[in-house]
C-alpha cells in the first residue's frame, strides 16, 4: 500500500470510523433537564411549530443544518460507485460545512430506481432541514433532479457540482485571465467534459462576459457541434457550429482549457497548441486533466489551477459551498438565485487580490502569496472567505427579494 493510501485510509477509520458525529446544545443530565428535553417538555415546541412552521426555526437545529444527499452516480471522478461508496466524500462536505461556516450537516446517501423516486425522497424529509446540498449526482438527471426539487422545497437546494464548482471556476478564470492580460469576452474556451459542472461552469462564464460561440464543449464523442443528432437538451445549449471535431482541432489557439471530465486526458502535446499566455483548468478530482508538473514542463506562460489542496491555485467547490450556505441560511433565504451566486464570485476573487493573513501562509506552508500566477484564488482555510462570502450573499438574497428576514446590522463584521 502507498504510504499516502495508508494514510487516507487510517485517517478515515482511527480513532473511530468516519469524520463526523452528532453533539449535544443543551444540558440533558438531571430529571429536570430530561423533562425540558423530552417529555413532557418537547410538546410545548411542538404546539408552536403546528401553529406556525416557522417557529421549527426558533426551537429546532433546522436553521443551522444542511443535508448533503447523493445518490453516487458521478462520484468526483471516479463515476458511479453507488450511493454507499459515496458516503466518504458526503461526510467529507459534512466536514467542511462545520469546519469552515458552522453549519451542521449531515449526509444522506439514496438508493432508488428511478429519478422520480429520488426527487421523491428527498422532497419528502426536506423539511428537517435549512438547506439541501445536492453532491455527485450524474448528468443529465441532475438538472431534472435539482429543477424539480427547487419547485417543491421552500428551503435552497443547490447542487454543488454545478453551482458551487461554477462559482470558484468563475472567480478563479476572471482572475487569472486579468494576470494574463487578456478579456473574457475575447477569450476560446475550451471545455472537455459536457455534464453538471461543465454546463454549469460555462453557463456562469457566459454571465460574467464569455461569448458563447467561443466556447467549445467536449463529451466523450468528441466536440459538441451543431450536427450531432445524439445530444441531450443541455448539451445543445452548446453545440457549436463548427467542423472542427476533436480536442486537438479546438484547442490549437484556445486562451482557456476548463477540464471537468476525467484523468489525464490531456496532453503536454495539447497545451503546446494553445495561444500564448493560456489558462488551464484542470479540475477532475482526484486526478487532474493534465498533472501540473507535466504542464510545467510543456510551457512556461500558463496559469494552472487543479481540484486539490496539494497545489498551488485550488479550484474547488469548498471556496463556496460552506459560506454560501451560511449567508443563504442566516437571511433565510427560499433559494440561491444567481444575484447570489454572482456575489459569491465577486466576494471570492476579490479576497486574492489582498495581502495574505500570517495564519494562512503558516496554514499553507508558504513565506508568501502575492495575487499572480500562482495564486489566483485564495485558501479554503482562509478566515476572510466566511464574513465576506457570506455576507455578500446574505446582502444579494436580501436586495434580490428571497430572504424571509432581515440581516442583522453587524452580521459578519
Ligand atoms: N474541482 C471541483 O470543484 C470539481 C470538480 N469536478 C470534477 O469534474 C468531473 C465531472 O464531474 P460532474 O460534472 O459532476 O460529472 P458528470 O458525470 O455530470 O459529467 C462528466 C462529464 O465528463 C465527460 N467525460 C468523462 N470522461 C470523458 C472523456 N474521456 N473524454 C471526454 N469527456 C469525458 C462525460 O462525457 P459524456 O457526457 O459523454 O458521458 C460527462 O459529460 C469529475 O472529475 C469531478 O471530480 C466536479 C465538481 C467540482
Ligand atoms: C469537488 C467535487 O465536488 C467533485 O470533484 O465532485
Ligand atoms: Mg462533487
Amino acid at each position: 500500500m502507498s504510504d499516502f493510501r495508508e494514510q487516507a485510509l487510517h485517517y478515515h477509520a482511527h480513532p473511530v470510523p468516519g469524520k463526523i458525529s452528532v453533539e449535544l446544545t443543551k444540558p440533558a443530565e438531571t430529571v429536570n433537564d430530561l423533562a425540558l428535553a423530552y417529555s413532557p417538555g418537547v410538546a410545548e415546541p411542538v404546539r408552536e411549530i403546528a401553529a406556525d412552521p416557522a417557529n421549527a426555526y426558533k426551537y429546532t437545529g433546522k436553521g443551522n443544518m444542511v443535508a448533503v444527499i447523493s445518490n453516487g452516480t458521478a462520484i468526483l471522478g471516479l463515476g458511479n460507485l453507488g450511493p454507499l461508496a459515496s458516503k466518504p466524500v458526503m461526510e467529507g462536505k459534512a466536514l467542511l460545512f462545520k469546519r469552515f461556516a458552522g453549519l451542521d450537516s449531515i449526509d444522506i446517501e439514496v438508493k432508488h430506481r428511478t429519478t422520480e423516486d429520488f426527487i421523491n425522497t428527498v422532497a419528502n424529509i426536506a423539511d428537517t432541514f435549512g438547506g439541501i446540498n445536492l453532491e455527485d449526482i450524474k448528468a443529465p438527471e441532475c438538472f431534472e433532479i435539482e429543477k424539480a426539487l427547487i419547485e417543491r422545497c421552500d428551503i435552497p437546494v443547490f447542487h454543488d457540482d454545478q453551482h458551487g464548482t461554477a462559482i470558484v471556476t468563475a472567480a478563479g478564470m476572471l482572475n487569472a485571465l486579468e494576470v494574463q492580460g487578456k478579456d473574457i469576452e475575447d477569450a476560446i474556451i475550451v471545455c472537455l467534459g459536457a455534464g453538471a459542472a461543465a454546463v454549469a461552469c460555462m453557463e456562469l462564464l457566459i454571465k460574467c462576459g464569455a461569448l458563447r460561440e467561443h466556447i467549445y464543449m467536449l463529451d466523450r464523442k468528441g466536440v459538441i457541434h451543431t450536427r450531432r443528432d445524439d445530444l441531450n437538451e443541455y448539451k445543445q445549449l452548446f453545440a457549436n457550429n463548427t467542423d472542427k471535431r476533436t480536442l486537438q482541432d479546438v484547442i490549437a489557439d484556445a486562451d482557456v482549457f476548463v477540464g471537468v471530465s476525467g484523468p489525464n486526458l490531456l496532453t503536454a502535446d495539447d497545451l503546446k497548441l494553445m495561444a500564448d499566455k493560456p489558462v488551464v483548468f484542470a479540475c477532475s478530482n482526484p486526478d487532474p486533466e493534465i498533472a501540473p508538473e507535466v504542464a510545467h514542463s510543456a510551457r512556461n506562460d500558463l496559469i494552472m489551477a487543479t481540484g486539490r489542496s496539494d497545489f498551488p491555485n485550488q479550484v474547488n467547490n469548498v471556496l463556496c459551498f460552506p459560506f454560501i450556505f451560511r449567508g443563504a441560511l442566516d437571511v433565510r433565504a427560499t433559494a440561491i438565485n444567481d444575484e447570489m451566486k454572482i456575489a459569491a464570485v465577486h466576494a471570492i476573487r476579490g479576497i486574492a487580490k489582498e495581502p495574505v493573513p500570517s495564519e494562512v501562509l503558516k496554514a499553507a506552508g508558504v513565506e508568501s502569496l502575492e495575487f499572480g500566477a500562482e495564486y489566483i484564488i485564495p485558501k479554503p482555510m482562509d478566515p476572510r472567505l466566511l464574513p465576506r462570502i457570506a455576507r455578500a450573499v446574505a446582502e444579494a438574497a436580501v436586495e434580490s427579494g428571497v430572504a424571509q428576514i432581515d440581516m442583522p446590522e453587524d452580521y459578519m463584521r
